[in-house]
């Protein structure tokens, strides 16, 4: 009898998902390209693997995938992200009929998947842009599922998108209509950029206690003390690593420092410039990346400009923890911004306290401090003026001061850290400097400005040379 469910592309995350599709008890059909060269048939060789997949039905051969699947035929896509989602959807398209749903479960740019919504469309295929977030192993036991398409296709994939994610605290699925075209894709996009800050955080803090003298193991064990307040799946893993030994010294201590990145970082960056919102965490914790890859120039730039190796940091691991919860807060604020101004740009109208709900299980970024957001967006759009983050932000502030201070001063690189409180301080001014930014694009390009206080809001123009 007919597969109900197909998975398309046995990488990392196809497997898992396919096997987590089984667990739940899906009969399901697997596609994977025969690989030519290894003469390996993937799919029948990986349903052998694992007891769970003896239902599912293996394939090499397109058409004879497609032909084993229940009409409306569902097939989630999970291959890179690129040109390689059209060329499958090309290849699909000749065996599919009105009224298929192709899911693309990849780490796809929102613009590309709503090219691709549209084209689809043409063609009676309804697509489902979606976000997976979890790695291997949440893909195995229980991803976060950020699908985004129309929302009667939404009730087809419904019921084993669902079934397969991880569970929130009430036994709900973390996996929820995101809303239309590639709304899905763009909420991950931005959960990866706000992953990217955490994972700097946690980097920086690490910088911070190893120049306070603590070696990897002493170092975890003060992260292990911080679960009580501000326990995330990032701690948790950042703590396992730092035990990690390799022979008599620690395996993260030869791990090359030069950090890669696969796009959705650069995405966010990219899109936060174009929709005019200033998310500098997650920009400035890409650049930090991207910073690391100069290794040769700056094992140069160390000898160049000597480094102050004296260091006389007057910091207790309490500010440093403190430190960290602020620049946590200022990363999440910025991030569900750029989400909540996007969802208005294009009219996704999106609900923040849902999309933080599947955020608390089964993605890279769950975290306490996510379960608490569930319902500080039930009360507003942006967290900055929620009242316990305001008592959060004025308890935590002079520690990030004193942290952010005692690392310039000791030449310690924390552009997060220091991004955090350089944001909030632009931020709560109600007079900025702006002023004589309009003052001087008018001096050489008339570009006019607007006058405080001036109800008429007109643009003035100012002959800046005559007295
Ligand atoms: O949410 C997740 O499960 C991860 O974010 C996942 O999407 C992947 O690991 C990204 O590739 C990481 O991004 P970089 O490769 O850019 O660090």
């Amino acid at each position: 009898n007919k597969a109900e469910f197909g998975l398309f592309g046995l990488g990392v995350m196809g497997k898992s998902l396919s096997r987590n599709l089984a667990n739940n008890g899906f009969k399901i059909a697997l596609f994977n390209r025969h690989v030519k060269d290894v003469e390996v048939d993937v799919a029948k060789n990986f349903k052998n693997d694992f007891e769970e997949l003896s239902t599912a039905l293996p394939f090499d051969n397109i058409e004879s995938f497609v032909g084993s699947l229940q009409k409306p035929r569902k097939i989630m896509l999970m291959v890179n992200a690129g040109k390689i989602v059209d060329y499958v959807i090309e290849d699909l398209l000749p065996f599919l009929e009105a009224g298929d749903v192709l899911i693309d479960g990849g780490n796809s740019n929102y613009h590309k998947t709503k090219e691709r919504f549209d084209y689809l469309k043409s063609k009676g295929i309804n697509f489902v842009g979606t976000g997976v977030s979890g790695g291997e192993e949440g893909a195995l036991k229980g991803p976060s599922i950020m699908p985004g398409g129309n929302k009667a296709t939404y009730k087809e994939v419904k019921p084993y998108l669902e079934a397969i994610a991880a569970k929130d605290a009430n036994n709900l699925p973390c996996c929820t209509h995101i809303g239309t075209e590639g709304s899905g894709h763009f909420v991950k996009m931005v959960h990866n950029g706000i992953e990217y800050v955490e994972m700097q955080l946690l980097a920086e803090v690490y910088t911070i206690l190893k120049a306070l003298g603590n070696n990897p193991d002493e170092i975890a064990n003060i992260l292990e003390g911080w679960k009580e307040s501000t326990n995330s799946y990032l701690l948790e893993i950042t703590i396992d690593i730092l035990r990690k030994k390799e022979g008599e010294g620690w395996l993260v201590d030869k791990i090359m420092d030069k950090a890669g990145n696969k796009g959705t970082g650069n995405w966010t960056t990219i899109t936060t410039a174009q929709l005019g919102v200033p998310s500098t965490m997650i920009t400035s914790a890409l650049f930090a990346r991207y910073t690391s890859f100069y290794k040769e120039e700056r094992i140069a730039a160390s000898k160049n400009l000597e480094v102050n190796n004296t260091l006389d940091i007057n910091l207790t691991v309490e500010d440093v923890l403190k430190a960290y919860q602020f620049a946590r807060l200022i990363n999440h604020y910025q991030g569900f911004k750029l989400i909540d101004e996007a969802s208005k740009s294009y009219s996704w109208n999106l609900n923040l306290s849902e999309l933080a709900r599947i955020w608390t299980n089964g993605c890279i970024i769950r975290s306490d401090l996510m379960v608490e957001l569930v319902t500080t967006f039930k009360s507003t759009d942006n967290i900055l003026t929620d009242k316990k983050v305001i008592e959060q932000l004025k308890t935590l502030k002079p520690s990030i001061k004193k942290v952010v201070s005692e690392c310039i001063l000791n030449e310690l690189a924390t552009p997060n850290l220091n991004e955090s409180i350089s944001f909030l301080n632009s931020f709560v001014i109600e007079n900025s400097s702006a002023n004589l930014i309009q003052a001087q694009r008018d001096y050489f390009g008339a570009h006019t400005y607007q006058l405080k206080n001036d109800k008429t809001n007109k643009f003035y123009h100012t002959d800046w040379t005559k007295n």
